[in-house]
Parts: structure tokens; C-alpha cells; sequence
């Protein structure tokens, strides 16, 4: 069912220094930030020769990762994302099999503009996982 892994995702408490970080200690290439009010994040892209960083800055109320920040007040990783070919499919089987699907169980688009789902951290061994369909 898993393709490539998209992304790794950071949630961190200042997006412009974590981008920093990443551009100017690290020397990698990165994203304009984007703001997603529909996921509750503004997001920066690290890109790397095989996969992506992303770096998840709480936007709005009721933010995923402001909750998460709240535990964890450091921040660190949120989730991991891979690519499936067909999310719809993939989330039938997911859910035969007992794990649970976040939210509504619908796709919402991602930051690629690509169909997105995300699955509980605590079926993934403390790992929140996302789909993408490519
Ligand atoms: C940029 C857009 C998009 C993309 O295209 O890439 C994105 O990536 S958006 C990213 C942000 N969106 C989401 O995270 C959506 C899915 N997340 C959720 O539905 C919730 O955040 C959650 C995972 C269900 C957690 O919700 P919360 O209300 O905080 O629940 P709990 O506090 O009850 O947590 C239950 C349990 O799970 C642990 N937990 C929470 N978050 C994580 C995490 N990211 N990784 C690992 N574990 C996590 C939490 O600590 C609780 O554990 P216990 O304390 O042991 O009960
Ligand atoms: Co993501």
C-alpha cells in the first residue's frame, strides 16, 4: 500500500528560526511559508534530494499542533507521511483492519494539493501517520 515517504513533519514554536536553522546552519533549500487555515498550520518546505521536511507553525484556534506543542513544549516530530495510490482505497483496507482514520474519514486537500488522511498515533506505535495520494 506505502510508496515513497513525502515527508517527515516538524511541529515548532517559531517557523522563522526553524527555517533558519535548516537554511542557514544547515544549508538547505526551502519553501516560502504557506498558511492553511483549513489545517490549522503555516508551513515551510525543506526540500532534500529524497524527501521533505515539513515545518508545522501553529495557525488559528483549535491548531493540531498548538495542542501537540502544549506537550511537548519543545516541539519535535508530528507525523510521518507516505504516499499511497489510491487514499480512498487504502483508507477501506486501513479501516477493515481496525485502524482509525482522524477527523471525518474524508480526504482534505494537503499542502501539495493532493488528498490527504491522517490515522491515530497511539495504532501506529505513537506515530501519527498521513496519507497522500500521488
Ligand atoms: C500542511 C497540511 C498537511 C500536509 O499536507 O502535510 C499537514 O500535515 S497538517 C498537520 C496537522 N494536522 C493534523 O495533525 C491532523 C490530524 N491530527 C489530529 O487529528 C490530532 O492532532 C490527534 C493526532 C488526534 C491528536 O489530537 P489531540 O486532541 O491532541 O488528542 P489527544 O491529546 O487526546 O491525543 C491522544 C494521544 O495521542 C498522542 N498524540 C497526539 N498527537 C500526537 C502526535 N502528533 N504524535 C504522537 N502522538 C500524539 C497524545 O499524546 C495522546 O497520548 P496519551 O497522552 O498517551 O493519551
Ligand atoms: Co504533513
Amino acid at each position: 500500500m506505502l510508496k515513497r515517504l513525502n515527508h517527515v513533519a516538524i511541529a515548532v514554536t517559531d517557523l522563522e528560526s526553524a527555517t533558519a536553522n535548516y537554511r542557514d546552519t544547515l544549508g538547505a533549500r526551502v519553501s516560502e511559508p504557506q498558511a492553511l487555515p483549513e489545517h490549522g498550520v503555516t508551513v515551510v518546505f525543506v526540500e532534500l534530494d529524497n524527501t521533505k521536511i515539513e515545518l508545522l507553525e501553529p495557525l488559528g484556534e483549535g491548531s493540531p499542533i498548538a495542542a501537540f506543542l502544549e506537550k511537548n513544549p519543545s516541539g519535535g516530530l508530528h507525523h510521518v507521511c507516505y504516499e499511497v495510490e489510491d487514499i480512498l482505497a487504502a483508507r477501506d483496507q486501513l479501516k477493515a483492519k481496525g485502524a482509525r482514520v482522524l477527523g471525518d474519514g474524508e480526504p482534505k486537500t494537503g499542502a501539495h494539493g493532493k488528498p490527504v488522511l491522517f490515522l491515530h498515533p497511539k495504532d501506529f506505535n505513537g506515530t501519527l501517520v498521513e496519507l497522500e495520494q500521488i
